[in-house]
């Protein structure tokens, strides 16, 4: 008797892009096409996080393909950190960041073969103020920024370009920031601190041209003036500061203390306001099916 791999794709139904008919009648073909078992759970927004755990509980899945945006993707990676299993993205999000970093084709049916049938880079994962960032986590403009837009009914890019002005007209930045890495300790005035596990921003934007993500490192990217000609520039693909105004660290940890609280955002998601915060890498702790 042949034992079928169990596939478990977790579907969300209300992302941003997402085609539910579509998604599920092509991974259905690809589960029938390669002799998988095939369950499928489609999340209700209301403790998903367990139900999946349950479902990891009562059967061993090879791998989860995830059907949604960064949010859903980020839930079920909480779950399956540190373990063998392997995560197929189908990024259907309004904003898709990890996809973006991990140059996932937008055709479904490479999306599926990728990840039904693709081998897994394990990625290094960061904890930012004990929350897990896949992708990029920062503090200041951009996840003022992100509150701003949060607060607003609207959605999309224009939506969160839309923000840009009041945001600066309002912000608190330029912030002193007291940077601590190793035995260093750095003071520097800035307007944005990123933690940089990846390259780019889902937007496109490369904002750590030599990062890579499964290197054991992050880098802590330090703007120290952005204008507003160059934070509208983040939404295009070619973007890049003048180096003269950024500082880069390349580290696994670091500390960073404030004299007034500053925003920070974690893969797309505002978080909360702090004077303190902390991020270290935790090596190849994900696995992810890439091309
Ligand atoms: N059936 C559902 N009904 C309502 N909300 C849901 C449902 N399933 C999941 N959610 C909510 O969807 C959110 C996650 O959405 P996700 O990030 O995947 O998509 P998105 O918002 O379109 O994409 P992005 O994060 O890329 O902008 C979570 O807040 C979750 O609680």
């Amino acid at each position: 008797m042949i034992v079928k791999k169990n596939i478990l794709l977790v579907l969300n139904p209300t992302a941003g892009s997402l085609n539910v008919e579509l998604v599920l009648s092509k991974t259905k073909h690809w589960s029938q096409k390669l002799e998988t078992q095939l369950k499928v759970y489609k999340t209700t927004g209301n403790n998903d996080e367990g139900k999946i755990k349950h479902l990891l509980n009562t059967s061993t899945y090879s791998r989860i393909l995830v059907a949604g945006g960064d949010g859903t993707l980020k839930m079920v990676a909480s779950v399956v950190i540190d373990t063998p299993i392997i995560l197929g993205i189908l990024p259907y999000g309004s904003a898709n960041g990890l996809a973006t970093s991990l140059a996932i084709p937008k055709d479904i049916d490479q999306q599926l073969e990728i990840a039904f049938t693709k081998d897994a880079m394990d990625m290094d994962t960061i904890l930012v103020n004990d929350v897990l960032c896949v992708h990029i986590a920062d503090m200041g403009i951009n996840a003022e920024l992100i509150y701003n837009y949060e607060k607003t009914a609207s959605s999309g890019m224009l939506g969160y370009a839309l923000q840009v002005i009041p945001t600066l007209f309002k912000s608190g930045a330029p912030y002193d920031f007291k940077i601590s890495i190793n035995d260093k300790v750095m003071k520097e005035k800035g307007v944005l601190l990123a933690f940089a596990n990846a390259e780019k921003y889902g937007t496109g934007a490369r904002i750590n041209p030599d990062g890579k993500i499964n290197d054991g490192k992050f880098e802590v990217i330090l703007y120290k003036k952005l204008s507003i000609r160059e934070i509208l520039k983040t939404f295009f693909k070619n973007w890049s500061v003048q180096k003269t105004s950024v500082a880069t660290y390349s580290t696994t940890s670091v500390s960073i203390g404030c004299k007034k609280p500053v925003p920070l955002q974690v893969d797309g998601e505002y978080i909360g306001e702090f004077k303190d915060f902390s991020a270290q890498i935790n090596p190849k702790s994900l696995r992810v099916a890439v091309q």
